[in-house]
């Protein structure tokens, strides 16, 4: 295991459960500091539950999530407020405020978390906006900017208040490949030059590949694989390989558990 003292989180013994269904069962997990982390795996085994428990918007069953070097079961309000504010998170549906243009958007966390001055507000849209490439956008509308262009937007309001640690749930869904590029280029460009540590959900498995430093996958509740994207991709676990080529059947079965189906087509008749 990595010195503890490099890793931004660090997860262990988490358990989570939904209702009866375990959706982690005693998870360990490192992000170590400065890098980009991707977390993958099928559909449904918890990763956005996982970002919501790092983020502190759900409380683990059992298990410590430690946020630079801070236990969230131990922080109060006060400190959960401070350790959310170091966090930036870009989610799938964040959708921008529609009724206010591309400079508003990035100037909200600003405006509801600081007390700067409108000239200090501007420079700090304005640079955040170039950073992603869209400061020539700023008085454009939401209606007004493509799919890709709202993501990069909502990544420029995202580090509006340089965060420490940002966290990514879909960033690539539903991107032409050019707009697609354009985000994995932004992820790893940000982490490295604003110095920040980021953690990707993405079922983009090339693309994820391509920018993390290091991969977990997860799947049953459980890691069932983590290690640099060439040793997950040379991996001989049966389970891996089959999430990293992309086989749709095989350890983690095509088919939701069901009923026989012939029996179940013909009823009695069979
Ligand atoms: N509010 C909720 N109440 C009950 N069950 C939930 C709730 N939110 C999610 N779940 C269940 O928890 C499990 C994990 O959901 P989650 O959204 O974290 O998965 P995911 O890995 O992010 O999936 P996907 O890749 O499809 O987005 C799913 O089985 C889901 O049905």
């Amino acid at each position: 295991m990595k010195p503890e003292q490099d890793n931004y989180i660090q997860i262990r013994g988490l358990t989570f459960y939904r209702g009866d269904r375990v959706i982690f069962n005693n998870i360990d997990l490192d992000i170590p500091k400065g890098k980009v982390t991707g977390i993958m795996g099928p559909s449904g085994t918890g990763k956005t539950t996982l970002l919501r428990l790092i983020g502190a918007q759900l409380k683990p069953d059992a298990g410590q999530v430690i946020v630079d070097g801070q236990n969230l079961n131990q922080t109060g309000r006060d400190e959960l407020f401070h350790i959310r504010s170091r966090m930036g998170m870009l989610f799938q549906s964040g959708a921008l405020f529609t009724d206010l243009t591309v400079f508003e958007n990035v100037a909200f966390p600003l405006r509801v978390h600081t007390h700067l001055p409108e000239v200090m507000i501007r420079d700090i849209v304005l640079m955040k906006l170039q950073a992603v490439g869209l400061r020539g956008a700023s008085q454009l509308m939401p209606s007004e900017l493509s799919g890709g262009m709202a993501r990069r937007v909502a990544l420029a309001r995202a580090i509006a208040l340089d965060p420490d640690f940002i966290m990514y749930d879909e960033p690539f869904v539903g991107q032409d490949p050019v707009a697609m590029g354009v985000l994995v280029n932004l992820v790893r460009m940000l982490n490295d030059a604003l110095g920040l540590t980021s953690l990707v959900v993405s079922h983009d498995l090339s693309e994820t590949a391509s920018i993390a430093d290091y991969l977990y996958l997860l799947a049953d509740g459980h890691v069932i694989g983590q290690g640099s994207p060439d040793e997950l991709l040379a991996s001989d676990d049966p389970r891996v390989r089959q999430f990293m080529k992309g086989i749709p059947d095989g350890p983690v079965p095509f088919h939701y558990p069901a009923a026989d189906y012939r029996h179940e087509l013909l009823g009695d008749l069979s």
